[in-house]
């Protein structure tokens, strides 16, 4: 008998989330049956979507959800064999049983030279998310100015980066000087720290006077409202994320987006990246192949021990990550 740690949503988040809202718990495993697998996590994602998704689908004592690369260490399904990895929805836990059909094998094959936490950052979901929403809702081509901000993170890093390889120039924003002199160093062609500058509207004016032709917007609300008035004629907006308002106790009102969209005749799509899962591969293999090239750069934030788990993700919402967050077992 495997007896798992799972860490479970004790409380539904009232704002910002508390550690005391989180609860780590031991649950016993059932003996597989034929056709499922048991696996043991290895690294484990922490992203945005955790915090508005759980309210949404989580009932308080639920655990907490979320993706891992994980290794299969038992199986009775001809499929997935002792020792392989596999990225899962397994949630936040040490081990766990699949039939098998959430689970997705690495790209194969997986160079030697790059960590397989990678599945669940540049070459996972969050590459695949700067991917489609840059080529399908952005639509950019050579010569665009395209803004991204939350830039020095997982989706942003590779939106940056993917959009000088389409012949953009890339204005980056990101939330300290650290973070803003990486996204210089990965070919960023301007790059602020969105705290600091005295005025953001101004910022943005200085990064492109002649204003911006897409916008990846991966944090919504203020910053969204002042970015929207500075789009160019028939300007493409892929709106990805809204974190500045994730951790909101009421909806705020506005912004009031007609204005500017009519004038500047835009066109705003909102997007969830599995809307692509039939081009899954085809993404996957792009953004390895970049990666092992050397033309797009990754950086991880890793924090150690699953007893961290519920404080890695605080810390990812407010900020703190630089690069991917991922938790090490
Ligand atoms: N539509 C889709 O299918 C998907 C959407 N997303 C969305 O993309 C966005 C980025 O996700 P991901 O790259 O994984 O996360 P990041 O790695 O970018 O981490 C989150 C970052 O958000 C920034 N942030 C937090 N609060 C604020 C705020 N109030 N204003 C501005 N920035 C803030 C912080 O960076 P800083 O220091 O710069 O403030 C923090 O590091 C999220 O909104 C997420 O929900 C992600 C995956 C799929
Ligand atoms: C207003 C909320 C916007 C959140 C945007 C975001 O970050 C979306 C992320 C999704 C990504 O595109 C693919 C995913 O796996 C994320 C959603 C995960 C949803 C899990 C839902 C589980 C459940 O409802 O049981």
């Amino acid at each position: 008998m495997v007896k798992a740690k799972v860490w479970t949503l004790k409380k539904h988040f009232q704002g910002f989330p508390k550690a005391s809202d989180f609860e780590l718990k031991e649950v016993e495993l059932p003996k597989l049956k034929d056709g499922e697998v048991l696996l043991a996590s290895v690294f484990l994602s922490l992203d945005p979507y955790m915090r508005p998704y759980s309210q949404k689908s989580l009932k308080e004592g639920d655990k907490m959800m979320g993706s891992q690369v994980a290794r299969i260490v038992e199986s009775k399904n001809p499929t997935y064999h002792i020792g392989a990895f596999a990225v899962a929805n397994g949630g936040w836990t040490t081990h766990f049983i699949s039939d098998g059909k959430d689970l997705q094998l690495l790209p194969t094959p997986w160079p030697e030279t790059l960590p397989i936490s990678l599945a669940l950052g540049t070459i996972g979901m969050p590459g695949l998310t700067a991917y489609f929403g840059l080529f399908e809702i952005c639509r950019i081509k050579p010569g665009d100015i395209l803004l991204v901000n939350s830039a020095a993170g997982a989706v942003g890093t590779v939106v940056g980066q993917l959009a000088k390889i389409g012949g953009c120039k890339v204005v980056g924003c990101a939330g300290s000087d650290k973070k803003v002199a990486y996204l210089k160093q990965i070919g960023f062609d301007e790059a602020f720290n969105y705290k600091t500058v005295g005025s953001l509207e101004e910022a943005l004016r200085k990064a492109s006077p002649s204003g911006y032709d897409c916008y990846f917007d991966n944090v919504g609300g203020e910053f969204s409202d002042i970015a929207l008035r500075q789009m160019k004629k028939y300007g493409r907006i892929a709106v990805c994320g809204a974190i500045s308002l994730y951790n909101d106790k009421e909806p705020q009102k506005g912004p009031y987006v007609q204005v500017p969209m009519i004038y500047q005749e835009l066109c705003m799509e909102g997007f969830i990246v599995s809307r692509w899962n039939n081009r899954r591969e085809e993404g996957l293999k792009a953004l390895l192949k970049w990666v092992v090239e050397g033309k797009i750069k990754y950086h991880e934030d890793i924090t150690e021990g699953f007893e961290n788990m519920p404080a890695a993700f605080m810390g990812m919402l407010k900020g703190d990550n630089f690069g991917k967050a991922i938790l090490k077992m």
